[in-house]
């Protein structure tokens, strides 16, 4: 497969045990998706339609019932557990819609968490983590837990998080869903500005097609597939 890739999926297929138990559902039906350095991708489709199962697949915290993702060209099928929880935490970014921060660590200690699992030196993390949390008009919550930031607050730390390690790629899941206009917005501009300036590819998915089109390339998961709309 292509290193030109930052990340690449060839015919995923996922299949869960239907409720009764006799038979399965078909959920993913052979996507193929290649995103490019710096590329920001919007995945539509409609509520079940499998836009979570395959970014869990993509992010290597599912697996396939068949088919290949691959993180700049190396197939992730080829780590053991603990060579594929290392390699994400330095190449993949999440983003979803609940931020899963830490309630009992700080914004700081949220943000540097991920560079101290992989034995960043403390001054480093803390200046990255300083850096990340400043450029996203954080600055002035620092030490605040996740309880005393508000639902936009909590998810620029969940950004800022997501990059601490410079990875290539952020898979976002319906990252402004829970979050009102203004802060949607600024969400979106932040992504955005994240593109530009760290060359960070994107994965989104959204139900709102109206930030799915300010994206580079749009995509909907419909009956198991991707199409380009
Ligand atoms: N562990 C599981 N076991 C059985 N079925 C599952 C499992 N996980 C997901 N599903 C089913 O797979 C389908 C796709 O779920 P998924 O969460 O990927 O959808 P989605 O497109 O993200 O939906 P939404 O927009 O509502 O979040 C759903 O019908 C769901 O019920």
């Amino acid at each position: 497969m292509s290193d030109d890739f930052v990340l690449q999926c060839s015919d995923i297929h996922k299949e869960f045990p239907s409720e009764s138990g006799n038979g399965v559902l078909r959920i993913l039906q052979g996507v193929d998706l290649q995103v490019k350095k710096a590329e920001i991708i919007s995945i539509v489709g409609s509520s079940g339609s499998g836009k979570s199962t395959l970014l869990h697949i993509l992010g290597g915290l599912d697996h396939p019932t068949s088919g290949d993702v691959f993180w700049e060209g190396k197939s992730i099928y080829r780590y053991n557990k603990d060579q594929l929880a290392e390699q994400r935490n330095k190449q993949v970014g999440f983003v979803f819609q609940f931020h899963h921060l830490l309630p009992e660590f700080t914004a700081m200690e949220n943000v540097m968490m991920p560079a101290l699992i992989q034995d960043v030196p403390l001054p480093n993390a803390e200046n990255r983590a300083k850096e990340l949390l400043d450029r996203f008009g954080m600055s002035g919550r620092l030490n605040h837990r996740p309880s005393q930031l508000s639902g936009g607050e909590q998810q620029r730390v969940s950004m800022a998080r997501a990059l601490t390690n410079n990875p290539a790629i952020i898979l976002a899941d319906e990252p402004t869903g829970n979050l009102d206009e203004k802060n949607t917005e600024s969400i979106l501009s932040l992504l955005f500005q994240l593109r530009d300036m760290e060359e960070v590819s994107i994965v989104l998915i959204t139900h709102e097609k109206d930030i799915a089109t300010r994206c580079d390339i749009v995509y909907s998961l419909h009956n198991g597939t991707l199409n380009g709309i």
